[in-house]
């Protein structure tokens, strides 16, 4: 399988505190990946070294094969954060013309474009109100619609659903299974146990490390559990 993101070795401290202290991980082209690990385990470092914002102390980031940092690949992912870097003076279709302008994305089929994504969160009828006015949900589903903006090959999203209604949240994994299917490559976070079932290889992030990377239904045959919440806590009580 094409490699789209390659995690080598990766360690990353914040002062005397190791968070990554050997992680691998590979992501491919048509798969969806979901990083799940308790708060603070570093997930979000994983996704900022990923994405060049931090640089590892130890090991590399590739993401299609070059070492990152790379601001030229910027362009090619859409990345949602864990929490939302959105313009509130302005409505939600000047937000996506803005967002769209810095990834670089064409001119010609924005307005098109601009009602796709809105449309994929079910924000179409409000694309002309301001942030300002947005509930906590609302502007999630606006940073998501940002991410997909341009049908970006990688897409990487930090706790995409967090307030987000169980209809919608349902409407938004079937987007991501059609991209998948469509060869896209999707990192994902998620607090959401249910939802770990749904991608195709669970990453567990205890430790500073990966302690487990593999099918949600074979995690749960190799732990003995009946679900991906009882492989979490089975592999955090084994640990501590
Ligand atoms: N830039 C930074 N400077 C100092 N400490 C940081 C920085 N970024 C993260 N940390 C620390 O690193 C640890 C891991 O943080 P991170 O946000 O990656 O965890 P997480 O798994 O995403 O957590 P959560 O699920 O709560 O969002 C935390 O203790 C955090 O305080």
């Amino acid at each position: 399988m094409e490699k789209v993101i390659s995690l080598e070795k990766v360690a990353k401290s914040f002062g005397s505190l190791k968070v990554l202290k050997d992680v691998d991980l590979s992501l491919g082209r048509g798969e969806i990946l979901g990083l799940l690990g308790p708060s603070g385990a570093g997930k979000s470092t994983v996704i900022n070294v990923t994405l060049g914002v931090e640089k590892a102390d130890y090991g590399t980031a590739y993401v299609f094969g070059k070492v990152m940092p790379n601001r030229e690949l910027l362009g090619q992912m859409g990345y949602m954060a864990q929490s939302d870097a959105l313009y509130e003076s302005l409505t939600a279709r000047a937000n996506l013309k803005f967002f769209a302008e810095m990834r670089g994305i064409d001119k010609e089929g924005l307005e098109q474009e601009i009602e796709r994504v809105a449309n994929v969160v079910s924000l179409g009828d409000k694309l002309d109100q301001y942030v300002s006015g947005f509930s906590g949900g609302m502007k999630r589903r606006l940073s998501l619609a940002i991410a997909l903006l341009g049908n970006p090959f990688l897409l990487v999203l930090d706790e995409p659903t967090v307030g987000i209604d169980p209809a919608l949240r349902r409407q938004i994994w079937s987007e991501l299974h059609k991209m998948k299917e469509e060869g896209h490559a999707i990192l994902v976070t998620t607090h959401v146990m249910d939802e770990a079932e749904l991608v195709d290889r669970v990453a567990l992030l205890i430790g500073g490390r990966v302690i487990a990377n593999d099918a949600p239904k074979k995690l749960e045959v190799d732990y003995g559990v009946p679900s991906i919440e009882d492989v979490f806590l089975k592999a955090e009580e084994e640990l501590s």
